[in-house]
C-alpha cells in the first residue's frame, strides 16, 4: 500500500543551527504513527516541513503521493494540520470559525454550513457553537483546533500535542475520534508529550533524537532491560524471595499501596521470574512494567543521546 505520509532524508537548518538533520518516515492510510522524541528534537519543524509550511533544505517529502514543494494545493487538501497551540481569530464564533475554515476550503456556503453543524457534533463543540473563540479554555481550544484541522476531511492528519491541556476525559474523547478517523482510512502522525495516551493510540512509533529520526530497533533494546512493578499480599515475604533469587528489589510506597521495583532483562527475565515467585508460594497480586513501551523507547532515546551514540 502507498504511504499517505512519506519523508526521506529530509534536513532543514536555521541559519547555521542544523536542527532537522536526517529524518525519514512512513505513515499508511489508516495507521497512527506517534512521533516521539526529547524537547528540541526537531519533532516540530519536521511536522512543520509535512505540512507545507516550512521549507526543507533537502529531502523528499509526499503527503498523499503529491510533492508538496511542487504542489503544494493539492498536498494541502489532503492534509489537516493542528499546530501546538491554535491560532485563532478571537473575536469570531466558535460556528464563525469553522464555517469560514470551510469556505476557505472551497466548499460553498450551504455545504459549509452542513459541514460546520457536522463538525460541531464530532469535535462536542455544540454547546460552544456561538462562544468567542478568545474565551475557550485550553482544552476547548484543542478541541477547536481538531476540528479545524479535519474540515475539509483530509485523509491526512498532523497533531502537535493534540491532547495538551485535556482532562482525562477529554483524552479518552479525543482518543476515541482519532481512532474513528483512522477506521476510516486517514492517517495520522501525532506528536505528544503524554506517551501513555499515544501508546494507548499509536499503532506505529516514529523516535526523533538530536534532528534525526532513529531506527525502530532502539525502542527493541530499550524494552529489552527493564523495571517491573511486583505486589504481594505479603510484601515481606515477597522481598525474602526477591532476595534469594538474586533480584535487586527497592520498595516503594504510592497511592496504589506499598509494592516493589525489580530489574529484570527482558520479557523472558521477567517471565522466568513470576514462575520462581509463585513456585516459592508467593501470592502475587500486580505485576506489570513500570513504565510503557513508549516511555522505554524513548528513555532509551534519551540515554543514548547522553552516552554520545
Ligand atoms: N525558526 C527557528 N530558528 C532557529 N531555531 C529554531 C527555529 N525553530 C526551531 N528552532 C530550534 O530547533 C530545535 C528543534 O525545535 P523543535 O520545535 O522542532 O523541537 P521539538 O522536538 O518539537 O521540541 P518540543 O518537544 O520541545 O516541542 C530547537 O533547538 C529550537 O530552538
Amino acid at each position: 500500500m502507498t504511504a499517505a505520509i512519506e519523508a526521506r532524508n529530509v534536513a532543514r537548518s536555521f541559519g547555521t543551527k542544523a536542527v532537522v538533520i536526517d529524518a525519514s518516515l512512513s505513515v499508511a492510510p489508516g495507521s497512527i504513527t506517534a512521533l516521539v522524541g526529547p524537547n528540541g528534537s526537531g519533532k516540530t519543524t519536521l511536522m512543520l516541513m509535512l505540512a507545507t509550511l516550512l521549507r526543507p533544505d533537502s529531502g523528499e517529502i509526499r503527503i498523499a503521493g503529491h510533492d508538496p514543494l511542487r504542489a503544494t494545493a493539492a498536498a494541502r487538501a489532503q492534509l489537516g494540520w493542528m499546530p501546538d497551540t491554535l491560532g485563532s481569530w478571537g473575536t469570531l464564533t466558535v460556528r464563525e470559525t469553522l464555517f469560514a475554515v470551510c469556505r476557505m476550503y472551497g466548499l460553498t456556503a450551504d455545504t459549509a454550513n452542513t459541514r460546520t453543524q457536522e463538525l460541531l457534533a464530532i469535535a462536542d463543540l455544540g454547546q460552544l457553537a456561538g462562544q468567542r473563540t478568545n474565551t475557550l479554555s485550553r482544552g476547548q481550544k484543542q478541541r477547536l483546533s481538531l476540528a479545524r484541522a479535519y474540515a475539509h476531511q483530509p485523509s491526512v492528519l498532523l497533531l502537535d500535542e493534540p491532547a495538551s491541556g485535556l482532562d482525562p476525559e477529554a483524552r479518552l474523547a479525543q482518543r476515541a475520534s482519532l481512532s474513528r478517523l483512522a477506521e476510516r482510512g486517514v492517517a495520522v502522525l501525532v506528536t505528544s508529550h503524554v506517551l501513555d495516551e499515544l501508546e494507548q493510540l499509536a499503532t506505529d512509533v516514529v523516535l526523533m533524537r538530536d534532528g534525526r529520526t532513529v531506527s525502530a530497533e532502539l525502542a527493541a533494546q530499550a524494552a529489552e532491560t527493564t523495571r517491573w512493578r511486583v505486589r504481594a499480599t505479603d510484601p515481606e515475604a515477597l522481598l525474602a524471595a526477591l532476595a534469594s533469587a538474586g533480584v535487586a528489589a527497592e520498595r516503594r510506597g504510592g497511592i496504589s499501596g506499598d509494592h516493589v521495583v525489580v530489574l529484570v532483562a527482558g520479557e523472558a527475565g521477567a517471565a522466568s521470574l513470576l514462575r520462581n515467585l509463585i513456585t516459592t508460594g508467593i501470592d502475587v497480586i500486580e505485576y506489570a512494567p513500570l513504565s510503557g513501551t513508549l516511555e522505554r523507547a524513548f528513555m532509551g532515546s534519551v540515554r543514548a543521546e547522553e552516552d554520545g551514540a
